[in-house]
């Protein structure tokens, strides 16, 4: 279960139902605070790790407010201020729907996107209270993020809002292979040109494996080439081909060696964490802002519809009357602060799973009993049989 912070007290009055949003108005800028790190990795490169050590070194400096977003995960070795596992049951989702466990984060990703005003409020009001970084942690399974509409949602929704970078976690050790590398280059690629935001490759694990051959290939062509040599494998021509395409992305990349274990590395990763928020105030922030007046001007001049009648008239509910289901009801989907959590949520699951988990125990035991009774009935028949002929 994950442990919550003791320091989110001050969320603790929040009716979070009821959290104003006028402080997300479209006329207020970017804000400086807190700055949006999006921890971005395959499956199992460290992601969770990373972001716990990137807290433990941003701590006392940044104070950073910490997001999880990945509902699938047992446990989490850090406290999250804002867990979707609290907002949506990923298990509950997955019976329901009848899905499989990718189908299920995507759902529950998209059911927590339903939120994502509220999600910002929240992250706006930790700048307030001094949270000076947001670190967000996101599903295991990358595409999930990356290529769903609601990592869409998230990502561009928190850029319009807070300075937000990307931080891509990369496993050396797994990357030793050309191939591998290359697949992993081909992602960070990418996310970089959909993202568009100011991108971070944290060479992850050199406490097992130095980075250096990493740095080396992006940077030597030839290098990488002989690497490419003395693996035969059928994508080989592919890769070599795709290294080239790639030249150009590497030139602009920032890398830099860290052990999400040791810490080794992670005082330099924060330097360029802060030179890709430099990064974007100075080339990200004017697009935005630029599109942000745009978008003011557009409704100043677009008639709002219920100018263009006489009068209102009498609203009749629309088909289905939809509505937000009631906070802590089944199925609902709401965007939960820590000290709001239900521990009776919990509770209930545990309690569930703890009885299946003795039922199973029992049937098996029973299934266990009854095959060593059978056994036993043969071997006592075999011994009748036996001493009947040989009396
Ligand atoms: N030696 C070493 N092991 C690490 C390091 N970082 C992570 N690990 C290990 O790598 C494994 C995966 O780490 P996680 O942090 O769970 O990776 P993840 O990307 O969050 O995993 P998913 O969310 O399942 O995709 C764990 O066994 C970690 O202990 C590191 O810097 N050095």
């Amino acid at each position: 279960m994950t442990t919550k912070p003791s320091s989110t007290s001050s969320n603790a009055n929040v009716d979070i139902n009821n959290i104003n949003l006028a402080g997300l108005s479209i006329a207020e800028g970017i804000r400086d605070s807190p700055v949006c790190i999006i921890v971005l990795g395959m499956a199992g490169s460290g992601k969770t790790t990373f972001t716990r050590s990137l807290i433990e070194h941003a701590q006392a400096q940044f104070n950073p407010y910490v997001v999880n977003l990945d509902p699938a995960c047992r446990e989490v070795p850090y406290a999250a201020h804002i867990d979707i596992r609290d907002t949506v049951n990923y298990r509950e989702v997955m019976k329901q729907y009848q899905l499989g466990p990718n189908g299920g984060i995507v759902t529950a990703l998209n059911m927590f996107t339903t939120k994502m005003p509220k999600f910002a409020e929240l992250v706006r009001r930790a700048g307030e209270r001094g949270h000076k970084w947001c670190i967000i942690d996101t599903p295991g399974q990358i595409e999930v993020f990356t290529w769903s509409a609601s990592g869409s949602i998230i990502t561009e929704g928190l850029a319009t809002m807070f300075p937000t970078i990307v931080v891509y976690v990369m496993d050396v050790v797994r990357s030793s292979c050309p191939t591998t590398f290359m697949s992993n280059m081909l992602y960070a690629c990418s996310i970089l040109y959909k993202t568009r935001l100011p991108f971070l490759i944290a060479l992850n694990k050199i406490d097992l494996k130095d980075c250096s051959f990493v740095q080396e290939w992006m940077t030597d062509f030839e290098v990488f080439q002989d690497a490419l040599e003395e693996e035969h494998s059928y994508v080989n021509n592919l890769t070599r081909t795709m290294s080239l395409t790639l030249d150009t992305f590497y030139e602009n990349l920032i890398t830099c060696g860290v052990s999400a274990k040791t810490g080794i590395g992670f005082a330099t990763l924060m330097t360029h964490i802060l030179d890709c928020v430099t990064e974007y105030n100075r080339d990200y922030k004017p697009v935005y802002e630029k599109m942000r007046l745009q978008r003011i001007a557009e409704q100043e001049t677009t008639p709002q519809p219920v100018d263009n009648v006489d009068e209102a008239g009498t609203a009749v509910p629309m088909g289905l009357d939809i509505s937000d289901p009631k906070t802590n009801s089944e199925n609902s989907v709401y965007l939960m602060a820590p000290s709001l959590v239900p521990v009776q949520m919990d509770a209930d699951e545990e309690l569930e799973t703890d009885a299946k988990s003795k039922a199973e125990e029992q049937n098996f035991q029973s299934f266990v009993q009854s095959h060593l009774t059978a056994q036993q009935n043969k071997r006592d028949k075999q011994q009748r049989d036996q001493q009947a002929q040989n009396p």
